[in-house]
């Protein structure tokens, strides 16, 4: 803080002040109330005239818990010292994933908001106290706090608008420093009393980006961008009065990148992960608690959704079925699992209700992933557009995803090699874990890999032709027996008619 721009000599205040102090106690000493409150009145228009500048302080602790004002101003002034002050301090906080900066006691630094010039000072006190332990003894209790000065004039702004975005941004770095989690649901009957235990967690460090993604590149694009709309969408979906939460259906065959996905878009977004085990959910109550104890800023993720719940069956023939039958079967299927439900277990009303139910909107910034090896096994409803606002299919790997692979696994940008695998890519399907299986440098030579996997996509191509070369033969066999059979059935309905 610029001490000497706050104008004057301080030796000539202090005097000032030290004369009204005393003053003030003759004051109190002497006086009845009424002119004690007229003298009181007094000392601040005369301290107001010396000294036009207000001061409010932050105390890291209140009411005896850690103040949350304190910590984001502390991470907010972190950012701003590390250019200005001249003393800093590096702890390593619990829950950050770096070394955290802030000031060192005493420091000081200057900060600009709107053209309005203010000064922060880290300050400490310390507090004799006593402790009445079997040996009485004398300890200090280091207090800390900030002070933050400013010209009245800016009083409003100061406590309205900065004060906000000072907190604003402090968090706004807390969570991007901090160290994200991947939580898995605890068993329903293992809960502890407290409720507080529905959710166990590790650190969560999975090193998938978008960029060693391998799928279409035009995909990918794609999902970038409604990820960075829905990042930004904070005052439209509260403008269109929608919860600020976006649904992703991830589907395709195993080993294509679909819990890969998962990761990158954690990383991308830098949210923690929920992984939602359902078949460890005993019932749609429990299930609402779980979705209650999760914080923003977080991916749910409910894999193999297909296996989680009994969803199947009930649409079998849902390609026959016009919307409208569609929606009158939804609603009898509720009406169904509302008449059986007998609280032991999730039905589809509960997991749609969790999607997008009242409750779905309790913490803002979420999203929900859903994964499945089979998409048509799924109940419509529950993938139907505003519920799973995006369905991404995770395909075979096609060259495109081969070259990102490639890069990733051999470091390399093309190839002789390339030309005869992008061939044999486009008449084969092999899922870009098998591809990367081969890429993975066993030997030294990048070109034993590239040879190794055009033989594994030539193998994989000869046993699907196979396959489909069995396939018809056992078609063309099987309709060759009904054709005989119902020539022999017919000819034994023509005869009981003759003998009638
Ligand atoms: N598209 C991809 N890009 C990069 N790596 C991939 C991709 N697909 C698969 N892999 C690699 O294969 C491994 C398995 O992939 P992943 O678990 O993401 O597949 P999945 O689609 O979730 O499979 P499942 O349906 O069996 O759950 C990953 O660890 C990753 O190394
Ligand atoms: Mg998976």
């Amino acid at each position: 803080m610029n001490m000497t721009m706050m104008g004057g000599s301080w030796a000539e205040l202090g005097s000032r002040i030290a004369g009204l102090v005393f003053v003030w106690a003759t004051i109190q000493q002497f006086f009845p109330n009424q002119l004690r409150i007229y003298f009181e009145k007094l000392i601040d228009r005369f301290l107001a005239t010396f000294y036009p500048y207000i001061q409010i302080t932050i105390h890291e602790y209140s009411d005896g818990r850690r103040n949350e004002v304190y910590t984001a101003i502390k991470t907010y002034l972190g950012a701003k010292s590390t250019v200005q002050a001249r003393s800093l301090k590096a702890d390593k906080v619990k829950n950050s994933k770096s070394i955290v900066i802030s000031l060192d006691n005493s420091e000081e630094v200057t900060d600009e908001f709107n053209g309005v010039k203010l000064w922060w000072a880290l300050k400490q006190t310390v507090r004799n106290t006593t402790m009445f332990t079997l040996y009485q003894s004398d300890s200090e209790e280091e207090r800390k706090y900030y002070k933050l000065t400013f010209h009245r004039r800016y009083r409003d702004i100061v406590t309205g608008a900065y004060l906000s975005h000072v907190m604003e941004e402090g968090k706004a770095i807390q969570l991007k420093n901090r160290q994200r989690k991947l939580y898995t649901n605890n068993p329903s009957d293992k809960w502890s009393w407290s409720g507080k235990n529905l959710w166990s967690h590790i650190v969560f460090e999975h090193p998938a980006t978008f960029q060693t993604l391998a799928m279409d590149p035009k995909k990918k694009e794609e999902i970038i961008n409604d990820l960075i709309g829905f990042n930004k969408g904070k005052d439209y979906y509260a403008k269109v009065g929608k919860a600020w939460k976006r649904g992703y259906l991830l589907y395709g065959p195993p080993g294509t990148g679909k819990s890969t996905m998962i990761a990158a878009m954690a990383n991308f977004m830098n949210y923690d992960v929920y992984d939602l085990e359902l078949t460890s959910v005993n019932n749609n109550t429990n299930l609402r608690k779980l979705l209650i104890d999760t914080t923003s800023k977080s991916i749910i993720v409910i894999e193999d959704i297909d296996c989680s719940l009994d969803l199947t069956g009930k649409r079998k023939k849902k390609n026959e079925k016009s919307e409208d039958e569609e929606h009158n079967d939804l609603i009898h299927i509720k009406e169904k699992e509302k008449e059986k439900d007998d609280g032991n277990k999730v039905t589809l009303s509960g997991l749609l209700n969790f999607i997008d139910g009242i409750w779905s909107a309790c913490g803002p910034e979420r999203i929900i992933i859903f994964t499945t090896n089979h998409v048509d096994k799924l109940d419509a409803a529950l993938i139907r557009r505003g519920r799973m606002d995006m369905h991404i299919e995770m395909s075979y790997c096609k060259f495109e995803a081969f070259k990102v692979l490639a890069k990733n696994y051999l470091d390399i940008d093309s190839h002789p090699l390339f030309g005869t695998i992008d061939s044999l890519l486009q008449e084969t399907d092999m899922s870009p874990c098998d591809v990367a299986e081969n890429l993975i440098p066993k030997t030294a030579s990048k070109e034993t890999c590239l040879n190794d996997l055009i033989e594994a996509l030539n193998k994989a191509k000869e046993s699907a032709k196979l396959k489909t070369e069995k396939e018809a033969k056992n078609k063309k066999l099987s309709s060759k027996a009904a054709k005989k059979y119902s020539h022999i059935w017919m000819q034994m309905i023509g005869k009981l008619r003759k003998e009638k």
